[in-house]
């Protein structure tokens, strides 16, 4: 598939996408939306890729829904259009880690394309926000949502009410992001820890997804019961048995992934 506004890689296992509408910060349009579910639904149906990294430009992961194609909209133009949040799902849908990669600005749209992924790392030139209120608006993509699932109500509430912004700093701390690494070593370490993720057991790795994807939506007690059947059907793959026979033997597994 030609893409206009990604760049779209292999890199061995991993699954690189890259927004490119450096221009406008990676303003996240309904095509490039629309692209970005075909790159996932790719590499997804792609047995030779095992996990998928999501990342920007240098000075925007992306700033956000494109204002100026959504500004003159009304009721129901977004309402019937479904403005960009159509395939919204499609990230957390994927039953492959998807890991973004932050280095600047993650803001509105942005940053819930962010927290939609499995994963932030976050560069340490990364800025997140939800400065919707700012335009008249309010987020529209999770942002009221999963922002206080990860930093917790009182940081999201004054974050979603003021617009301001929090940088790597304080995103590491509050939860948002998993590790913050210098800007010029953001994609490398995106990629290695993808490649990582990406080398053991797919059928596992999926299992892991789907159990702590489970937690925020199940209770405590069904969270469990969801893990311990996922836990005990571990036990009928192949990789399972070439994990713990490695370990006895004394040798790196060498895992085939169902
Ligand atoms: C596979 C499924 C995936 C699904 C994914 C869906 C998730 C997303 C769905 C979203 C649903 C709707 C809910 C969300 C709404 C929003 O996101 S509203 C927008 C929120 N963002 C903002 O308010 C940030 C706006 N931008 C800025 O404040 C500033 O640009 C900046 C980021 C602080 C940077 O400032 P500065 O360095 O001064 O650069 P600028 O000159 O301002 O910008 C450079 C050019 O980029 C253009 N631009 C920047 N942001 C946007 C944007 N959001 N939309 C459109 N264009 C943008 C800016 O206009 C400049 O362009 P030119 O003027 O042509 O140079």
């Amino acid at each position: 598939m030609e893409y206009q506004y990604l760049i779209v890689e292999r890199r061995e296992r991993v699954g690189l996408i890259q927004l490119n509408r450096p221009k406008q910060l990676n303003a996240l349009c309904d095509a490039l939306v629309d692209e970005m579910v075909a790159a996932l639904d790719d590499f997804e149906a792609d047995d030779g890729i095992g996990a998928i990294v999501i990342t920007g430009s240098e000075k925007a992961f992306a700033a956000g829904a494109d204002i100026t194609a959504m500004k003159d909209f009304s009721h129901m133009d977004a309402y019937r259009g479904d403005y960009i949040t159509r395939n919204w799902e499609r990230v957390k849908t994927c039953r492959k880690p998807v890991v973004a990669a932050v280095a600047g600005y993650a803001l509105g749209g942005g940053c819930e394309l962010a927290m939609m992924c499995d994963f932030i790392l976050a560069a340490d030139s990364a800025q997140f926000g939800q400065p919707e209120i700012k335009l008249g608006t309010l987020p529209g993509a999770g942002g009221t949502q999963r922002l206080p699932r990860a930093v917790g109500k009182a940081k999201a509430m004054e974050m979603c009410l003021t617009g301001r912004l929090m940088n790597a700093e304080e995103a590491e701390r509050a939860g948002l992001v998993a590790r913050v690494v210098p800007a010029a070593s953001l994609l490398e370490e995106a990629l290695a820890t993808a490649a990582r993720i990406a080398s053991f057991s797919l059928p596992v790795v999926m299992m892991i997804k789907e159990a702590v994807n489970r937690s925020f939506e199940s209770s405590l007690q069904e969270g469990l019961l969801f893990e311990r059947r996922s836990f005990h059907a571990s036990f009928g793959l192949e990789d399972q048995k070439e994990g713990m026979a490695a370990f006895s033997e004394k040798r790196p597994p060498e895992f085939r992934h169902r």
